[in-house]
């Protein structure tokens, strides 16, 4: 697994590259069927994706948010590759850097390696089971990563929030959550800094779809934290068909 982490997370870093080239100069923006954003960078980082995973020995099925028509369910061992080559066009537009590029490994259901880089910070949150969570800093240094626990009585909780998606539903949850101070940030991002312990809870009441949250949720768990759905069940990967996944809840503690 060790092994396989450190090739992903290059693979993650040469998308991350070709994602960079397109933010330095002007770029296009096309609209989705499901009327989300996507651009030349999503499409060049998806082809390096698709292209490294699959010259890897083991041959594991890939479900990418911009498409590999091969995909028609995980191996027989219950694996496949999920990925957002992209997550965070919307930021990526505006440009204010806050956009990663997520690879996960799934297992019978479960994210078990992720790597979720942001390349305009250089930075890296990734894991596997058996190995660990690591952040890469921008020194390429490979530091362990732990959640932080409960705030202590009387502080206030460190919430992350996404820029681009409230709604009157998370302001409930928040009130009931009591004192509290938010963070916006786009992307995969705000799983990391909650596994890094720099924030403690972020919840999702609102769409994401599996690519968005597999990665981040391989880092989360492997640093001691939770990403639940408001029954408390760890979100599950286990049906590709249905890309959509349910309101959600990343714990640091
Ligand atoms: N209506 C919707 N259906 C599915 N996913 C949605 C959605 N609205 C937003 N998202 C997901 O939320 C992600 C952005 O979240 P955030 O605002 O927290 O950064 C998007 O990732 P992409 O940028 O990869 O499309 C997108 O997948
Ligand atoms: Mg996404």
């Amino acid at each position: 697994m060790n092994e396989l982490l450190t090739e992903v997370s290059a693979i993650a870093r040469e998308a991350g590259d070709a994602i960079l080239r397109v933010y330095a100069q002007p770029f296009d923006v096309a609209i989705k069927a499901d009327s989300s954003p996507v651009t030349a960078a999503d499409n060049a980082a998806n082809q390096i994706i698709l292209d490294k995973l699959k010259a890897l020995p083991e041959r594991i099925p890939i479900l990418s948010e911009e498409g590999d028509e091969a995909f028609t369910g995980p191996d027989a061992s219950g694996r496949y590759w999920l990925v957002d080559p992209l997550d965070g066009t919307k930021e990526f537009v505006k440009r204010n850097d806050e956009f990663t590029v997520n690879i996960a490994l799934i297992e019978n259901g479960k994210p078990v390696l992720g790597v979720v880089l942001a390349p305009v910070f250089n930075v890296a949150y990734i894991a596997a089971n058996g190995v660990g969570a690591f952040k890469i800093d921008k020194y390429g240094q490979r530091v362990a990563i732990h959640v932080s626990g409960r705030p202590k009585e009387g502080t206030p909780w460190r919430v992350m929030g996404s820029r681009s998606h409230a709604s009157p539903y998370l302001e409930d949850w928040l009130k009931q959550l009591g004192p509290h101070e938010t963070r916006p940030m786009g992307s995969s991002l705000k799983f990391g800094i909650i596994a890094e312990g720099s924030a403690d809870v972020y919840p999702r009441l609102g769409p994401t779809s599996l690519w968005d949250t597999a990665a981040a949720q391989a880092v989360v768990e492997q640093a001691g934290g939770r990403v639940v759905t408001l029954d408390g069940t760890p979100l599950c990967y286990a049906n590709p068909n249905e890309t959509l996944n349910p309101d959600f809840v990343v714990w640091g503690h």
